[in-house]
């Protein structure tokens, strides 16, 4: 991809978009300290909780999360993908698997977005044929208005509006994770 001014961007096929902000530095920053909070307090008493983040989209929000969770934590990361592009395929394929058993952990899946929901629903039906004590959903953002399949979420940071977007470890192409904020993409 090329840059063609500071604020304009091609994609792979040649077509130009701008990136808007639609959710500042500051809130999402703000968001996952809550999001932490409820994590912390609801696990407290159980005196652990085992995340399980979805890559690559989650890895920036998994790091600010943890360094805000409050109580004794771990860390897993899987891959899974049904993106082609901006579309769902409906086809989720395991790309990388988890490091670790589950069994008996009081398990939380971290997701940046969900969005059809298509993603997590297949990963849901597989972590829980693995036994875990607890299983529940946290994402940072959540795409309501593009849902296919209902998800149950424990933990949820901000419902946007179905408007493409980027930043805080989410792409465009592969671009944009790096945005240390949330932002919209504009085709011109
Ligand atoms: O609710 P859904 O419609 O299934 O979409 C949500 C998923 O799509 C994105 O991942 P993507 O497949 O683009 O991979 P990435 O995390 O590696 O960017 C995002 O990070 C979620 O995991
Ligand atoms: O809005 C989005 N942006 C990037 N990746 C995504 N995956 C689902 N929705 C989105």
């Amino acid at each position: 991809m090329e840059k063609e001014d500071s604020s304009v961007f091609i994609n792979d096929e040649g077509a130009r978009y701008r990136l808007e902000e639609m959710i500042s530095n500051e809130k999402v920053h703000g968001i996952v300290r809550g999001l932490a909070d409820d994590i912390s307090n609801r696990y407290r008493e159980a005196g652990s909780v085992h995340l399980v983040g979805l890559l690559k989209g989650s890895f920036v929000f998994m790091a600010d999360l943890i360094r805000a969770i409050s109580i004794p934590v771990t860390v897993d990361f899987m891959a899974v993908t049904s993106y082609l592009g901006t579309e769902s395929t409906g086809e989720v394929k395991i790309l990388k698997e988890l490091n670790e058993p589950i069994h008996g952990l009081n398990v939380v899946i971290v997701e940046d977005i969900i969005d059809t929901g298509l993603t997590l629903s297949k990963t849901l039906a597989l972590l829980e044929t693995r036994a875990p004590a607890d299983l529940k959903v946290c994402t940072l953002l959540d795409k309501i208005d593009r849902r296919k399949t209902p998800i149950d979420i424990e933990f949820n940071g901000i419902v946007i509006p179905d408007e493409f977007i980027v930043g805080y470890g989410i792409d465009y192409q592969q671009r944009h994770r790096e945005l240390d904020r949330i932002d919209r993409v504009k085709f011109l």
